[in-house]
């Protein structure tokens, strides 16, 4: 992709192509879109990455609250985004057996009301055995280890993401 082409969109073209780099969260690029011109696509990344960390702690968990949950209700009636549905299934969690279900459901419910946000994971990066276990390591975390831990997670997530955008044609968005 051509970052003359990124530096020449409209904030309504800008929001529509990259609006979900962070789930639900169009609001990050709305914001990031002032930073043009871009030197490349790391540059966007950054900016991103400032814009999320200049957040308070609020901010943070709203985001973090943004994400569904991993093999939950959205998942069960296909009500997820495109990209975390292509994300829950290359992890595997559209094939969990009903056990495993039951027992991410468990944790997941626990989790949330341990910290009052989901557990959030990079699923391309994760296998379901290690999205499991980090779910059950995880929950003993303090709060604040475990929003900053989870905000990384969500930053691995926006990378791939803006990786899939360059290599799809952007053309084809507009
Ligand atoms: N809860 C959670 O981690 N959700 C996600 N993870 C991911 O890679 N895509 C998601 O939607």
């Amino acid at each position: 992709m051509d970052i003359n082409v990124v530096n020449s969109l409209t904030y309504e073209d800008f929001v529509k192509i990259f609006g979900s780099v962070v789930e639900k969260c169009p609001l990050i690029s709305a914001a990031v879109w002032s930073r043009r011109p871009f030197k490349d696509l790391a540059d966007i990344e950054t900016h991103i990455t400032e814009f999320i960390h200049s957040l308070p702690d609020s901010g943070k968990e709203g985001i973090l609250r943004c994400h569904p949950d991993l093999a939950g209700r959205d998942l069960q009636s296909g009500t997820l985004t495109r990209e975390s549905q292509e994300e829950q299934s290359q992890a595997g969690m559209d094939t969990l057996d009903s056990a495993e279900i039951r027992r991410m459901y468990r944790l997941n419910a626990q989790y949330k009301e341990r910290f009052g946000f989901p557990f959030v994971i990079c699923a391309r990066l994760n296998k379901k055995a290690e999205i499991l276990q980090q779910l059950s390591e995880r929950i003993m975390n303090d709060r604040a280890a475990e929003r900053e831990g989870a905000i990384e997670e969500v930053k691995k997530i926006c990378s791939l993401r803006l990786r899939n955008i360059v290599l799809s044609d952007i053309q084809t968005k507009l």
